[in-house]
């Protein structure tokens, strides 16, 4: 057991055959801390090569039998789990917002979208079919959609047990079985969803985790038994994923890092361009892959925008991520922070104007918490570092435009096609706009809302891939194709 407080962690953290396990060759340990403490709340085994093929060969086993039932029969337990979770949803919120840092307000948001996940995909379940295809002479062919296998998910830090379920709740209805390793930085609440589906009637094995960082990502990605890995994480480490990936001609689906566009025009309704812009940029401290930090606020609107943003902006409650209130808490940890604060630095030191900056208090000005107060950049351009990197931390850039075609060039003029969003009353500009954005998730009139219907996914080095909608089960799925002759064989030999 761990403590934080008197919250209580049950340990051991790895999760294999149904049951929690102590990893067999868990030989390196690393502490896990409450970012808005700095306290450590748990002890890492980070899991070895043994440790990660049992996993694999458990999932093995519980494949043979998961991928035999019909889709009504996942369905039926994807549905248990999806009411547990709804069941559990303050604690597993609790568990998340201790060890990844966003307020509870945040955290329960984020643990209602992963029980609409699984539900989702409960729904879909019983649906997933091919096709029948008439061919001549009263032969046919159809189609079967089949799982890939043994599964494996790879989660960042900024929404653990959301990343989790948008993993496993794809692959496990359309019948493949998941090994998911946690970021190590929070490696707490993917456990108790192992857990729940355990209690929801999964087979033992379906659903593993192992514990660890690179090595064990590794391990995993090499192993010869992984049909298929989806990572989440930044575009770096998905360079190493497909390499891996490649040698071993696994399917990949890569959700990686941005630095989206929010084009604000100067026929928006000004409120709801601000509550986007707050929405885009400091969801979880501005830890949010598809966050939209570059906003790009066409220059007859720009003071009244920026006036009223900055208002906003300064009414966030910062603070104790477990107070109700809390709008934003601390970032993932002190190397974080401090590699945020560098960006901060150099954006100050080439920015014309900071629009404003507070001076944090409660836990943010604690010398053992990692918050940090958000942060307005006015008068950027588009070459400033601020602008063109992933910072991902509570700093929103705003960029002047002028013209529809300027903006547009400049907002694609990026390496990212993770999100963009637009902000305007002309309904024609607003689909002109979007169709000719390079990225994946776009939104009008709104920003970073997360309906589990929608696919989720990017363009350019932001991956590819999608999850959520129907479209996931393109990525969860193989499509076998059975060619039946009704008449005789007619041989050119
Ligand atoms: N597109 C999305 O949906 C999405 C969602 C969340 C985060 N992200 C991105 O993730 C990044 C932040 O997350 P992070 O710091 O955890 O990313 P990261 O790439 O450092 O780590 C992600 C995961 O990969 C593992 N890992 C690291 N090196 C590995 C290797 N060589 N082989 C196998 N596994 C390895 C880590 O242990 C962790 O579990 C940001 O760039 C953010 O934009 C993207
Ligand atoms: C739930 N959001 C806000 C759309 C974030 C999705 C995952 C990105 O980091």
């Amino acid at each position: 057991m761990s403590t934080t407080g008197t919250f209580v962690f049950q340990q051991p953290l790895n999760y294999r055959d149904g049951a929690r396990v102590q990893p067999l060759d868990g030989g390196h340990s690393e502490d896990v801390y409450e970012p808005a403490t700095g306290r450590v709340i748990s002890k890492l085994l980070c899991s070895g090569e043994k440790e990660v093929d049992l996993a694999v060969q458990s999932a093995k086993a519980a494949f043979k039998v998961w991928s035999q039932l019909s889709g009504m029969e996942r369905s039926r337990v994807l549905l248990e789990a999806a009411r547990i979770i709804r069941e559990q949803r303050d604690e597993i919120a609790t568990l998340e917002t201790i060890n990844n840092g966003k307020s509870i307000f945040e955290a329960r948001v984020d643990i209602d979208i992963s029980w609409q996940c699984l539900e989702y995909y409960a729904g879909l379940a019983g649906s997933l079919a091919g096709e029948h295809i008439q061919l001549p002479g009263g032969s046919f062919g159809y189609t079967r959609r089949e799982p890939l296998g043994v599964c494996v998910g790879i989660g960042a830090w900024n929404y653990p047990f959301q990343i989790a379920c948008w993993k496993s709740a794809p692959a496990l209805a359309c019948g493949n079985a998941m090994v998911f390793k946690p970021s190590p930085f929070t490696p707490i609440s993917v456990v108790r969803l192992a857990e729940i589906f355990t209690e929801a009637g999964v087979p033992k094995g379906l659903f593993n985790v192992v514990q660890g960082g690179v090595a064990t990502g590794q391990f995993l990605c090499h192993h010869p038994d992984v049909a298929k890995i989806s990572f989440t994480g930044s575009v770096p480490t998905g360079v190493k994923i497909m390499e891996m990936a490649a040698k071993g001609i696994k399917p990949v689906t890569l959700e990686l890092g941005g630095k989206s566009p929010l084009i604000i025009f100067s026929d928006s309704v000004l409120e709801n361009a601000v509550n986007g812009a707050l929405m885009a940029n400091f969801l979880t401290q501005g830890e949010v892959c598809c966050n939209g930090t570059r906003v790009f606020v066409q220059r007859e609107i720009l003071d009244a925008f920026t006036k009223e943003v900055v208002k906003r902006t300064q009414k966030i409650k910062v603070g104790d991520p477990l107070l109700e209130d809390t709008r934003m808490g601390a970032l993932i940890n002190r190397p974080h922070l401090d590699r945020v604060q560098g960006f901060i630095k150099q954006a100050k030191e080439q920015v014309g104007k900071v629009v404003w900056a507070s001076e944090c208090g409660g836990p943010a000005s604690s010398s053992s918490s990692s918050s940090l107060c958000a942060l307005l950049l006015g008068n950027c351009t588009d070459d400033m570092t601020c602008v063109k990197e992933e910072i991902f931390g509570p700093v929103m850039s705003i960029l002047p435009f002028d013209t529809e075609e300027e903006v547009v060039e400049r907002a694609n003029n990026t390496k990212f096609g993770l999100a963009g969003g637009v902000f305007t009353r002309d309904i024609q500009k607003a689909h002109r706009v979007v169709a000719a954005l390079k990225a994946g998730m776009c939104f009008i009139n709104n920003y970073n809302i997360s309906p589990v219907e929608l696919p989720f996914g990017g363009y350019k080095s932001s991956g590819f891939g999608r999850e959520n909608g129907r479209a996931a089960i393109e990525y969860y799925s193989q499509l076998k194709t059975v060619c039946v002759e009704m008449g005789d064989v007619e041989s050119v030999f």
